[in-house]
C-alpha cells in the first residue's frame, strides 16, 4: 500500500499485531502522553458509545468484569463514569494483584461505594455486561476458577460489550486461549488487531467497531514502515484498483479478454456461475471453454460470451482444446477449474504453460494438489492465483500443521512457498502475496456459505484481473471484497437464506454502485 496522508483512512486500513500495538503505544508514551490521560480519553470515548448503545432508561444495571492490567483499568474508568451517570454498577474482579494504575482506579471505585465481587454470580441479573478482563496483554490460557467464571458468564443471556478484544482471544491468531468471553459487540481500540479477521475469533467478537482515539499517523508509520504487512480492503482502496473510470476512447479488447475453462456434464452449473461473476466485472471480452454438450446451455445464460465447445471425454469432461484455442496467449487472464472434474487434468497441465495470469480454483486446485503444489508452480512464468477454501488449502499444502493455528500467517507462508497469490477463503478471506503482504476482506456474511458462491468469485476475480491493472494482488482483493459486499447487500434485502449463487451474481452490480457511492469508507 502507498501511505496516505489521511490519518482516518490509514487507521481504517492497517491491521496490527499485539507487538506492533505495544510499540506504537510506547512511542506515544515516551513522547510525553501520560498513560493516565490516554486511559481516561479512551474510556471516555467508550463510555459515550456504551451509553448510546445501552441507555440508562432501558439498561439501568451493569456488571463490569475487571482484569489485572490496563484493560481492567479502562473498565474501571467506564464503571466510575456509568456509576456517576446513575447506572447501578457491580464489579467482578477476581485478582488480588493489579497493575498500579488499575489499582488506583479500583481504590477510587471502592471509595464511591461501587460493590466489588470476586465471583461473577452477583452480576448475573445485570442488564448488560462490560468485559475488561484482558486486552492485547493476554499471554496465557485462562484456566481454573477464572475459566469457570467466564464459562458461567457465557451461559447468561444479557448483552456483553468487550473492551479491545473479547477476553481470552489471542490478539494475533484469534485463537481461544482456554476459554473466552462471547461478546455481543467489541470495541477495538485505536487500530484493528489481527484477531478480528481470523475465523477462529469471529464467533466471540460479535459486532466489531473501531474506536479511534487519535493515534498520530507518524507513530503508525514509524512502526509499520516501509508498508503495513496486513491491511483491510476499504472502499478507498477498492476505488484505486477497479478499472474505473474507463477511458472514453477504448474498445472491447482493450478492456481485457478473459477465458474461463470450466464445467463438465456432471457439473454444468459451475460454468454458468463463473460466467455470471465474470460478466459483472465488465471485462471487454469473455470466452468460455466448456464440453461441447454444455454449449447451448451456456449460450442461453450468457449470450454475450463466446462459448467454445470442446471435445469431451467419455465422462463428459473437456478432453482437448479445439483449434480456436490454439493461441492461449491471446487472453489477458484465464480462470480454470470450476466444475471441471479431475478427468480434465491434462487441460489443467496444458494451461500451466500459459504466461497470462492464471486463476486456479476447485478441480484445478485438486489437480495441483496431486502433482505437488510448489514443485508444479515452480515452472510457471506468469502470475498464478490460487483460490482455495480451507479443505482445498489443506490438500495443496499438506505439510502445514492442522488445524491451522493462524490462518493469516498460513496464507502468508503458502504464498511465500508457492510463489502464487493465495486467496484463502473463509468467513474472512485473506489474500496473501509471495512478498509477505496480506489484504483482508473486512466483512462478509454466512449467507455466502452455500454451493456456487466460490464459482461466482472465481469469475469476478478473473474478470478484474483481465482488465488493465498495475497491482494484481490488490485487484484480486478488490474482487473478493466486492463479492462479500454483494453477499451482504443481498442478505440485507433477502435474508441470509435468500442468497443463492445466482442471486449473488445479480447483486454484484448494485454492490459496486454502493461502493462507488461511498468512496472514502
Ligand atoms: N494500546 C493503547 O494505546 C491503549 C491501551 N489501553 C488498554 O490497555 C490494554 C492492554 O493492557 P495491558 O498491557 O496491561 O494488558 P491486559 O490485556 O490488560 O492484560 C495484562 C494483564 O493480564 C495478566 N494476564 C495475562 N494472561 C493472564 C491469564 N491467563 N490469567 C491471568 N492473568 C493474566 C498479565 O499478568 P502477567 O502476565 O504479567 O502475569 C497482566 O497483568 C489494552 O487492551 C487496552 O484495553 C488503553 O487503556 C489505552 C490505550
Ligand atoms: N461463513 C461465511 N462467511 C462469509 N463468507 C463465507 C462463509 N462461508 C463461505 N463464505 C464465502 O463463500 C465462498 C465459498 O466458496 P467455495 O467454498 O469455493 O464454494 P463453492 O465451491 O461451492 O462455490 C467463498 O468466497 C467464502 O469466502
Ligand atoms: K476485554
Amino acid at each position: 500500500m502507498e501511505w496516505s496522508n489521511n490519518r482516518q483512512e490509514t487507521i481504517e486500513r492497517v491491521v496490527v499485531s499485539a507487538e506492533q500495538m505495544r510499540q506504537i503505544e510506547g512511542r506515544i508514551f515516551s513522547a510525553g502522553m501520560p498513560v493516565e490521560a490516554l486511559m481516561e480519553k479512551v474510556a471516555g470515548l467508550l463510555t459515550a458509545r456504551i451509553v448510546a448503545t445501552y441507555p440508562l432508561e432501558k439498561f439501568s444495571s451493569v456488571g463490569v468484569l475487571v482484569g489485572p492490567g490496563h484493560n481492567g483499568g479502562d473498565a474501571l474508568v467506564i464503571a466510575r463514569e456509568l456509576h456517576l451517570q446513575g447506572y447501578k454498577v457491580s464489579i467482578f474482579c477476581p485478582f488480588s494483584k493489579l497493575k498500579p494504575l488499575t489499582g488506583s482506579h479500583a481504590s477510587y471505585a471502592r471509595s464511591l461505594s461501587i460493590p466489588f465481587y470476586d465471583r461473577a454470580h452477583p452480576l448475573k441479573n445485570s442488564q448488560f455486561l462490560i468485559d475488561g478482563l484482558f486486552g492485547f496483554g493476554l499471554t496465557r490460557e485462562l484456566s481454573g476458577e477464572l475459566a469457570a467464571e467466564v464459562e458461567e458468564i457465557n451461559s447468561w443471556s444479557q448483552p456483553i460489550a468487550s473492551i479491545d478484544l473479547p477476553s481470552g482471544i489471542h490478539t494475533d491468531t484469534g485463537a481461544v486461549l482456554g476459554t473466552a468471553v462471547k461478546a455481543t459487540q467489541t470495541f477495538c481500540l485505536g487500530l484493528w488487531k489481527r484477531a478480528f479477521f481470523q475465523d477462529a475469533a469471529l464467533s466471540h467478537c460479535g459486532r466489531a467497531t473501531l474506536i479511534d482515539f487519535g493515534i498520530p499517523l507518524a507513530d503508525i508509520r514509524a512502526i509499520l514502515e516501509p508498508v503495513p504487512t496486513i491491511e483491510r480492503v476499504t472502499n478507498a482502496t477498492m476505488r484505486e484498483h477497479l478499472p474505473l473510470p474507463r477511458p472514453p476512447v477504448t474498445h472491447k479488447y482493450k478492456q481485457g479478454h478473459l477465458l474461463l475453462i470450466c464445467g463438465s456434464r456432471r457439473y454444468c452449473g459451475g460454468a454458468i456461475l463463473t460466467g455470471l461473476g465474470a460478466r459483472a466485472s465488465g471485462v471487454g471480452m469473455l470466452s468460455i471453454a466448456v464440453p461441447e454438450s454444455l454449449k447451448l446451455l451456456l449460450v442461453s445464460h450468457l449470450p454475450e460470451a463466446l462459448i467454445v465447445g470442446c471435445p469431451e471425454t467419455k465422462t463428459g469432461a473437456i478432453a482437448e482444446f479445439p483449434d480456436v484455442l490454439d493461441d492461449l496467449e491471446q487472453f489477458s487472464a484465464i480462470v480454470c477449474g470450476p466444475g471441471l472434474t479431475l478427468d480434465a487434468r491434462s487441460r489443467v497441465r496444458e494451461i500451466l504453460n500459459v504466461n497470462a495470469p492464471l486463476i486456479l480454483d476447485a478441480d484445478a486446485l485438486n489437480c495441483l494438489a496431486q502433482w505437488g503444489t510448489t514443485s508444479t508452480l515452480a515452472q510457471r512464468q506468469g502470475e498464478t492465483i490460487l483460490t482455495p477454501h480451507l479443505g482445498e488449502f489443506k490438500r495443496l499444502f499438506p505439510d502445514f500443521n492442522y488445524p491451522l493455528q493462524d490462518a493469516i500467517a498460513s496464507a502468508q507462508n503458502a504464498a511465500a512457498q508457492s510463489g502464487a497469490i493465495i486467496v484463502l477463503k473463509g468467513a474472512r478471506t485473506a489474500i496473501a502475496h509471495p512478498n509477505g503482504s496480506v489484504k483482508i476482506v473486512p466483512e462478509s456474511t454466512p449467507a455466502l456459505a452455500r454451493g456456487g458462491s466460490g464459482d461466482v468469485l472465481a469469475g469476478l476475480i478473473g474478470g478484474l484481473v483481465a482488465q488493465p491493472t498495475t497491482d494484481i494482488a490488490a485487484t484480486v482483493a478488490t474482487a473478493a471484497t466486492w463479492h462479500a459486499r454483494a453477499g451482504l447487500l443481498a442478505a440485507g434485502e433477502r435474508t441470509e437464506l435468500g442468497v443463492d449463487a445466482h442471486t449473488l451474481g445479480q447483486f454484484l452490480t448494485p454492490a459496486l454502485a454502493e461502493i462507488l457511492a461511498y468512496p472514502l469508507l
